[in-house]
């Protein structure tokens, strides 16, 4: 391994499902995919439970023996050798935990949705800023090849002046048999509900490709019109939102974005793309198409009026199958294949190594669009969360 690779030390704070699927990811040699000149390690986990559960993970995910245990997230932000720590709580406590960080002086990647609400994300960003250190939202997406290249499909002229895009992540879970009323997805007071925690990524698109494509002092927040189905928790179950952003006339006037999201309908229904990409991009020459699912998408077709017709698909590069290395998420990650967590890990090296406090893809100003629009969403569709996880107060026992 060359010697001059930097070394991104983390400490892995929660200890669920996505945690250790980031963490697999984390510890696959980044020559697999092509990186020679960061790398990653995990120096410490810890867990609101025990240490006992820390260590499990830690065991489970295959990181070094040295790495440390903690069973208290207190202890993982004061320990020294921890550079970045990765967060990957409910919702609720996204917030919580990284004020958490940042009053420790700890480096932060704090997964999805950033915070309940926009003012939240507001004062996480104020405070990295006072404390001169890295923040980013871990919406992992951004950062796949795939959205590169449909983010430079746009740039480049190719599709002509882009008007409009439409992005649907809906994954139908029958909810009410396959998920318990407490579960994270559907909870209020973990902030569940569909918008947060899947209409994210349809926003995400609808963002990615009429917001961040356009020059940073040309970039306007937009109007929104929405409309949300409440679950009998009282958290959303189907999100639709209408989003107009200003363009000049020179630019090709406004722009618009239908972005969607449900539990009870499918994006994909027979898991075999019939029904058509779950995301369009239109301009005046053509559209670039990707599918389902809108996290996680490999495929992308570009359409042309000219008659070009033009696929690509994209993967997800682990250890060989023949190591037997495995990640798991189902069966999206057979033998050989990553989730694809790393290349926003790759980010926060390249972040930290160039002194840059926030993420090329996606900076903290649009995160914070973002949540403002996701605020309005559920202004006009009545869901507020309960005041102990909306409130800015720090700290707050969750
Ligand atoms: N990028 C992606 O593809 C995905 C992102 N996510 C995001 O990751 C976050 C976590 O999701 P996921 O891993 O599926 O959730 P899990 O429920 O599997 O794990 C959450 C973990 O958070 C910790 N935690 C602390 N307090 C609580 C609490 N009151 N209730 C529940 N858990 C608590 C627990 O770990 P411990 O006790 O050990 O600290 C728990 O294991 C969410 O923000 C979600 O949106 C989720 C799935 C995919
Ligand atoms: O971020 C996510 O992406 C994948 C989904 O399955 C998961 O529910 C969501 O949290």
């Amino acid at each position: 391994m060359p010697s001059d690779r930097y070394i991104l030390k983390w400490g892995i704070l929660a200890t669920g499902g996505i945690a250790e699927t980031f963490t697999r990811d984390l510890l696959v040699n980044p020559e697999y995919r092509g990186v020679n000149n960061v790398v990653h390690t995990v120096v410490a986990a810890a867990s609101s439970s025990s240490a006992e559960r820390a260590k499990q993970f830690l065991k489970k995910v295959g990181a070094a023996e040295t790495a440390k245990a903690y069973g208290s997230y207190k202890e993982l932000v004061v320990d020294k050798d921890v550079d970045i720590v990765y967060i990957a709580t409910p919702h609720s406590h996204h917030y919580q935990n990284a004020m958490l960080c940042l009053e420790a002086g700890k480096n932060v990647l704090c997964e999805k949705a950033f915070t309940v609400n926009a003012a939240q994300t507001k004062l996480l960003v104020a405070k990295a800023k006072e404390k001169n250190l890295f923040l980013m939202e871990a919406v992992w997406t951004r950062y796949f090849p795939l959205s590169v290249y449909v983010r430079e499909t746009i740039t480049s002229g190719r599709l002509g002046k882009v008007h409009r895009t439409f992005a649907d992540l809906s994954m139908a879970m029958d909810p009410e048999k396959t998920l318990q009323d407490s579960h994270r997805m559907v909870n209020p007071d973990l902030a569940g509900g569909a918008l947060l925690d899947l209409g994210i990524y349809a926003l995400t698109w609808v963002f990615q490709t009429l917001y961040d494509t356009q020059p940073a002092d040309a970039r306007k927040a937009p109007t929104v019109l929405s409309t949300l189905k409440k679950y009998h928790t009282g958290a959303d179950v189907q999100t639709t939102m209408l989003l107009t952003f200003p363009r000049s006339d020179e630019a090709g006037g406004d722009a618009h974005g239908i972005a969607t999201t449900g539990m009870r309908t499918a994006a994909d229904p027979d898991g075999k793309g019939t029904a058509g990409p779950a995301i369009r991009v239109q301009g005046e020459k053509g559209e670039i198409q990707v599918f389902h699912p809108a996290f996680r998408p490999t495929k992308t077709k570009v359409i042309l009026t000219d008659g070009t017709v033009e696929e690509k698909t994209f993967d997800f590069p682990g250890p060989p199958k023949e190591t037997g290395w495995q990640n798991g998420f189902g069966d999206m990650n057979p033998p050989g294949v990553a989730h694809g967590m790393y290349w926003e890990a790759d980010e926060c090296a390249y972040a930290l190594r160039e002194g840059r406090k926030e993420g090329k893809y996606e900076s903290l100003e649009e995160s914070i669009v973002i949540m403002e629009t996701m605020d309005e969403v559920r202004k006009q569709g009545g869901l507020k969360y309960p005041e102990k996880i909306e409130t800015t107060d720090y700290p707050v026992d969750l």
